[in-house]
């Protein structure tokens, strides 16, 4: 019998005061127990607030009830409390850099943390997957998809939507309009993604405005990670929910609903018919999951397929979109920045009839750098990502830390530390130029380390090299009326913006 149940029993079985009784009991043995856990368990020695160190609670205070990014406040308690900060009854945070690769390297096999990762409702995808061995499992039969052969192979599929986002901000200067390039970057990665994983249109670049429902869905859609995070009772209800009543509930992210109900009849065919794979111009993650030889003999489940594909564009969608809105913005708040990208790109696609390729792309110096310049400052994923430490305990940056206990460091502890990068605040690409560039190239990580880094950095990195080069090579950008302030965000593991979406007048540059 479940607690629920049991103490329903209790009630209707016996009298008031008894059950009273048992329920005052319950109560301050939790009581009781939080309190022997925070001033005398394993952790006990560990800095940090009262309140967190008593109860998980602590943090959904901070995210839910005052509605404050996570992150924010651990830098405050890092300014208290030092380098080590007890988080939860049984978590830590790191803020130096260098405990960042030993929470995250190669060696390292650590499971993530299931509350964190239950709570985007992608449990059997490669991205939710706790333990190590199930997620190598996942990622060999992905990798080759996104295999740095493969995305070049690919390529011309990343470019034909740069083209065709190229094709809507002409369209927009010659109406006298500026462009919603937030938007528009999103409905870029979106639809990049969905082709080049499944095969898949829903033309989000040919939106009004680039209000593509699905987008603006996946965008009003993000503080949910933190509900179900907290109360994941609540992500259970919702997700058990038919389409039409999860759509009346919450109308603003019908896109989404529709997104994935569109997915979901895409895998029931795919399964029904494998068949039908034949007629994809390349290959899908469709046809890796049915790829006998490569799962091992494993035959998946029609949820398994679903769920993969609802995280590849989770993981996919924000974070690239985000880089390039975050290294645009830049560039355009800095004539100088400007001018040397724009001089460059002119000196190497001189006839904008013949498009470069990736490869091209990459050999030029100063595009490299702004790109590097853009994934640093941007907050990728800003989150902590929690792991537990191994049996036996672990050293972290110095540090030592017992058996199983909830460890995490958010990246931007990395990108923004003064230390390892002078003026962090800045956005400068010289700083990737210089004679020992290569020694802070270490300290880059916006795709994480170790064995769960992400899959899909040549695909993000094709994206910025092809989005960054056409935007500035076939555009005069100016921004209209972005500040600084624009790039205040929420913390939903990764950022939901707050101020005006970053929007460009993109005047054509004469062919
Ligand atoms: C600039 C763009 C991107 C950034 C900054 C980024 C960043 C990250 C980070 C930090 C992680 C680790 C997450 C964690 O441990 O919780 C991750 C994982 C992942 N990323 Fe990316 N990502 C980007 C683009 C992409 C793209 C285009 C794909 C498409 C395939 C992708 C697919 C994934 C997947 C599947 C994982 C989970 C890997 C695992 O758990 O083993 N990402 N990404």
């Amino acid at each position: 019998m479940s607690l629920p149940e049991t103490l329903w029993f209790i009630a209707r079985n016996f009298p008031i005061y008894p059950t009273l009784g048992i329920l005052t009991y319950v109560l301050f043995n939790g009581i009781y127990k939080s309190i022997k856990g925070a001033y005398s368990g394993p952790l006990s020695a560990f800095p940090g607030p009262d309140f967190a160190a008593m109860t998980g609670w602590y943090k959904t205070f901070i995210e839910l009830y005052q509605k404050r990014s996570w992150t924010m406040h651990l830098r405050e308690l890092h300014k208290v409390y030092g380098p080590v900060v007890r988080v939860g009854p049984n978590e830590l945070h790191f803020d130096r850099p260098e405990a960042y690769y030993d929470i995250y390297n190669s060696a390292n096999h650590w499971d993530k943390e299931p509350e964190q990762y239950h709570s985007f409702g992608l449990d059997r995808s490669c991205f939710a997957s706790l333990k190590y061995a199930q997620a190598q499992e996942r990622r060999d039969v992905l990798l080759p998809m996104f295999s740095r052969q493969a995305v070049t192979k690919l390529q011309s599929l990343v470019q034909n939507n740069i083209d065709r986002l190229c094709e809507a901000l002409e369209a927009n200067d010659a109406a006298g309009k500026s462009s919603d390039l937030f938007y528009g970057l999103r409905c870029f990665s979106l639809d990049t993604i969905l082709q080049y994983c499944f095969n898949l249109s829903i033309d989000a670049l040919g939106a009004p405005g680039f209000k593509a429902p699905a987008v603006e869905a996946m965008e009003a859609s993000l503080p949910t990670t933190i509900f179900f995070r907290h109360v994941p009772v609540l992500r259970q209800f919702v997700q058990s929910l038919p389409i039409w009543i999860s759509i009346q509930l919450s109308p603003a992210t019908t896109g989404l609903v529709r997104l994935r109900a569109l997915l979901g009849r895409q895998v029931n065919q795919v399964i029904d018919n494998p068949k039908s794979l034949d007629d994809s111009p390349h290959e899908t993650v469709y046809h890796r999951l049915l790829d006998k030889k490569a799962n091992n003999g494993k035959v998946y489940d029609p949820e398994t397929f679903y769920k993969e594909a609802q995280a590849l564009i989770f993981a996919a969608g924000h974070p690239t979109a985000n880089a390039l809105t975050v290294g645009i913005f830049h560039v355009l708040s800095n004539n100088g920045i400007k001018e040397r990208l724009v001089g460059e790109l002119q000196e190497g696609w001189p006839d904008l009839n013949k498009t470069p390729t990736f490869e091209d792309l990459e050999q030029l110096p100063y595009l490299t750098a702004v790109i590097t310049e853009s994934l640093r400052m941007s907050p990728g994923i800003v989150s902590p990502l929690l792991r537990i430490t191994p049996f036996g305990g672990a050293t972290i940056g110095g540090i030592k830390v017992p058996s199983r206990v909830i460890v995490g460091m958010s990246g931007t502890f990395v990108h923004e530390s003064e230390v390892l990068f002078h003026d962090a605040k800045n956005f400068n690409p010289d700083r990737w130029l210089v004679d020992d560039s290569a020694v802070l190239e270490r300290w880059l990580a916006p795709f994480s380390k170790g064995p769960r880094m992400c899959i899909g950095q040549n695909l993000a990195y094709c994206e910025m090299f092809l989005g960054f080069a056409a935007l500035f090579r076939r555009f005069d950008l100016r921004l209209d009326g972005n500040t600084t302030r624009d790039l205040r965000y929420r913390e939903c593991y990764v950022p939901q913006f707050l101020g005006k979406h970053l929007t460009c007048f993109c005047r054509p540059v004469e062919k």
